[in-house]
């Protein structure tokens, strides 16, 4: 492996051995976010990106999926791939039916290269406006792609930090899609569920039905910490209650970036119905509203 492909010093590599869960999930669950990383040998990391991670393959990824009890998984391009989506692709053509994907792409793309992932099980494209992640694309940019792959009945999914979301709200609402928002648009979970970042959030969702959350990441937002992260399940739960048929779940396997400790992802299945409470919310939260939204065609 070439020397800068080497994983940072600081990287804190994914759970060796994670718990089985006590939480039996329901037939069919979607792990609806999580990525895989090379390995570099084979699918190199984009020379644009913040961060170099350790290898977390398709096969460590399929093994852990068995192993919680998931049915399927959505494997989110990550950014240290940039506009690479080999890896990504590869991956869902190698579960077939069982896994689909989201890319990362250009102004450049062309309808012939959105039709070939298409058919690898590719649904969606990820706008990322978080600075730590990303180099900044301008709007206009996002929005010719955006108008290019609602032709194929693809959706958006957008990242970005709590404190920017009020100037976004005008961008969001022209996109044409289906716009999924990653790990609830990463509230401040110190200041409360009554704050006003968050009450923009929910009401972004109110107003906007094409808006759903993904209920994910209590290990990045908590302040408190594992395992109970108990200061996330307010926010959570707001949203699985306030729009059960919007909401998606997933493990965020491998856990970029993670500093402060790798999350045992046997614990993160055990948050489930603490946010979701009732057998019927948590269907919902991991067969219903991924099927409709990944596996319609
Ligand atoms: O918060 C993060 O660092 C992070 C990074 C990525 C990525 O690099 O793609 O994806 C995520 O969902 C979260």
């Amino acid at each position: 492996m070439p020397d800068d492909m080497k994983m940072d010093a600081d990287w804190l590599v994914f759970h060796p051995n994670p718990k089985k869960p006590d939480f039996k999930l329901p037939a069919g669950a979607v792990d609806a976010h999580c990525h895989v990383f090379g390995p570099a040998g084979e699918f190199p990391f984009a020379p644009e990106r913040k961060y170099t991670p350790c290898d977390a393959g398709k096969d460590k990824l399929y093994e852990l999926r068995d192993y919680l009890g998931f049915a399927r998984n959505v494997i989110v391009q990550a950014t240290c791939h940039g506009k690479d989506n080999r890896a990504m692709v590869d991956a869902c053509r190698t579960a077939g039916d069982l896994a689909r994907g989201i890319a990362s792409v250009g102004p450049d793309i062309t309808e012939a290269e959105i039709a070939q992932m298409d058919a690898a099980g590719v649904r969606g494209v990820r706008f990322n406006f978080v600075k730590r992640l990303v180099d900044a694309t301008p709007k206009e940019v996002f929005l010719s792609i955006a108008e290019k792959i609602a032709k194929f009945d693809w959706h958006i999914v957008v990242y970005f930090e709590a404190a920017d979301l009020e100037e976004l709200v005008p961008f969001l609402n022209q996109l044409p899609t289906t716009i999924v928002v990653d790990h609830m648009g990463r509230p401040d979970v110190a200041k409360g569920v009554d704050h006003p970042d968050f009450q923009r959030f929910i009401k972004l969702m109110e107003d906007n039905p094409r808006v759903w959350s993904k209920v994910t990441c209590p290990e990045r937002l908590s302040v408190e910490g594992e395992p109970d992260y108990s200061d996330v399940i307010p926010f959570c739960r707001t949203i699985v209650e306030k729009f059960p048929d919007r909401v998606l779940w997933g493990t965020d396997w491998p856990h970029p970036n993670m500093k402060t400790h790798m999350p045992d992802d046997g614990n993160l299945v055990d948050f489930i119905p603490k946010i979701a409470p009732t057998a019927e919310l948590q269907q919902q939260l991991l067969v219903d509203n991924p099927m409709r939204l990944y596996w319609a065609k």
